[in-house]
């Protein structure tokens, strides 16, 4: 056994080429002309650390149609003094819940990491994916698992690792590579069964005991969402009775949040081009009993028709020009990726043509590139006359970031989230007021532009 230190994880590696690029964006020449050049790269550099470590809190949205705030607080409270209870590691804590305080249907639980873990003998390695999950506060699902001990039996305690460059190979008994530790944990199930070759196995190969980064998982009770992803739909700002679009809808995370604000009164159109994805908006739609959403497997792209005779109201796309009261577009994006993605103009552009004069366009990204959020954002002014950016409510985030043709005031409108801007280096500190502070800003990056057409 070893000791392992506080900061853990080390900076995300990207392809080189990424990292080049990204760090021409932070370094652009107008931000460096704003900021600096030592400050630029200070914060790139913040960016990469802060990337590789999960926030300090989860976010979980609450159905407040089905129940107040309050309730479902209380609710979730109890079942967390259960799984502390039931869960038989000494060292587990119990949780407190806190609210946001101001968003009226988010719930922020703190997330206790690093924590002091030491590492065991036996060592299981995971995919990236999968690692991801386990920091968010998941068990190791059977699919996950790469390399496990020879003879790793149901009962075993042993060390989780992610294969951070995917170099593992699955099934193998040792691994070389680099691997990042994630926590203890104890076999359910022995290695002969999630190696079986009978096909694919299921369900859960590790429960997660002593987890280096301690987060309670409510999986199947309420939905994690990330902070930003919540403050849309309320940038959006639906109304009972409108009829909104949702044009890249899966898995529709943020269409129930806006059925949800509409108070299920109105029609909400989740399009969403690949059918299993769609399946899952409709299935999350039913569990929340959110019947004014109508999901169907469309290419957005083509949700426009010249047929005069369909009416304003159909339900199935394709629909008329200025069909909808609002639109929100979140688009597919690269992640982090260089290329402009071309696709997102053409949707845009569809986004304008089903909007009412007089109505509301949401764009959205969970990317930091300019090239998929303020240069879109210029590209739609110029291109759309009818299109005036707006200011958003609420604006928790920062502004647009500068290096796009974007004036100073058209960025004020923007609304970036930008973890890196606040991050330093993770500490197993939990006080309640510093932790809702944290909310805004300890989130994922992502990026809100809102415009009104006339
Ligand atoms: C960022 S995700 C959307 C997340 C979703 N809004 C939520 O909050 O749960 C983007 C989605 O766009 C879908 N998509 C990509 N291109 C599309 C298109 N042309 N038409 C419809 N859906 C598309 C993808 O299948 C993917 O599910």
């Amino acid at each position: 056994m070893s000791g392992i230190k506080k900061d853990v994880f080390p900076q995300i590696e990207f392809r080189s080429e990424v990292q080049e690029y990204l760090h021409n964006v932070y370094t652009n020449k107008e931000l460096v002309s704003e900021i600096g050049q030592e400050v630029a790269e200070k914060v790139f550099y913040s960016l990469l650390s802060c990337l590789s470590h999960p926030p300090k809190l989860t976010c979980l949205r609450a159905s407040t149609h089905i129940h107040t705030l309050q309730d479902i607080q209380h609710r979730l409270e109890e079942q967390l003094a259960q799984q502390h209870v039931s869960s038989g590691d000494s060292k587990s804590v119990s949780t407190c819940i806190l609210s946001h305080p101001q968003l009226p249907d988010v719930l922020l639980l703190p997330v206790r990491g690093p924590r002091d873990v030491s590492i065991l003998d036996a060592e299981v390695i995971v995919g990236a994916q999968c690692g991801n999950a386990v920091l968010r506060g998941a068990h190791v699902f059977a699919p996950g698992v790469l390399s496990a001990p020879k003879f790793m039996k149901v009962g075993d305690k042993v060390s989780v690792f992610s294969d951070v460059e995917s170099r593992c190979t699955r099934g193998a008994i040792q691994f070389q590579g680099k691997k990042v530790f994630l926590g203890n944990g104890v076999c359910v199930m022995n290695r002969s069964d999630i190696f079986c070759a009978n096909g694919p196995v299921r369900g859960v190969a590790i429960r997660l005991v002593d987890a280096l980064y301690q987060s309670p998982s409510f999986d199947g009770v309420l939905p994690n969402e990330n902070l930003p992803s919540v403050v849309v739909g309320h940038v959006l700002g639906p109304r009972p009775g409108e009829r909104i679009l949702d044009m890249c809808a899966a898995p529709g995370g943020k269409t129930t949040h806006i059925a949800a604000l509409m108070a299920n009164q109105g029609v909400v159109v989740a399009l969403d081009k690949i059918k299993s994805k769609v399946e899952k908006i409709s299935e999350n739609a039913q569990v929340l009993q959110l019947h004014c959403i109508k999901a169907y497997c469309y290419n957005s792209i083509q949700a426009v028709s010249s047929d005069l005779t369909l009416s304003c109201s159909t339900d199935a796309p394709p629909y008329p020009e200025e069909s909808f009261d609002r639109i929100l577009l979140d688009a597919p994006c690269s992640g982090l990726g260089q290329r402009p993605n071309m696709a997102i103009s053409y949707s845009l552009k569809e986004a304008v043509q089903l909007l009412k004069k007089g109505g509301v366009l949401v764009y959205s990204t969970c990317t930091v590139t300019l090239a998929e959020n303020e240069e879109q954002v210029a590209w739609a002014l110029k291109t759309f006359q009818c299109l005036t950016l707006e200011p958003q409510e609420p604006h928790l985030g920062s502004q647009g970031m500068p290096g796009s043709e974007l004036t100073r005031d058209q960025r004020r409108l923007l609304q970036r989230f930008r973890p890196e801007l606040s991050w330093h280096k993770p500490t197993d500190s939990h006080v309640s007021e510093d932790l809702q502070l944290k909310a805004n800003t300890d989130t994922i990056g992502f990026f809100i532009a809102k415009f009104s057409k006339r």
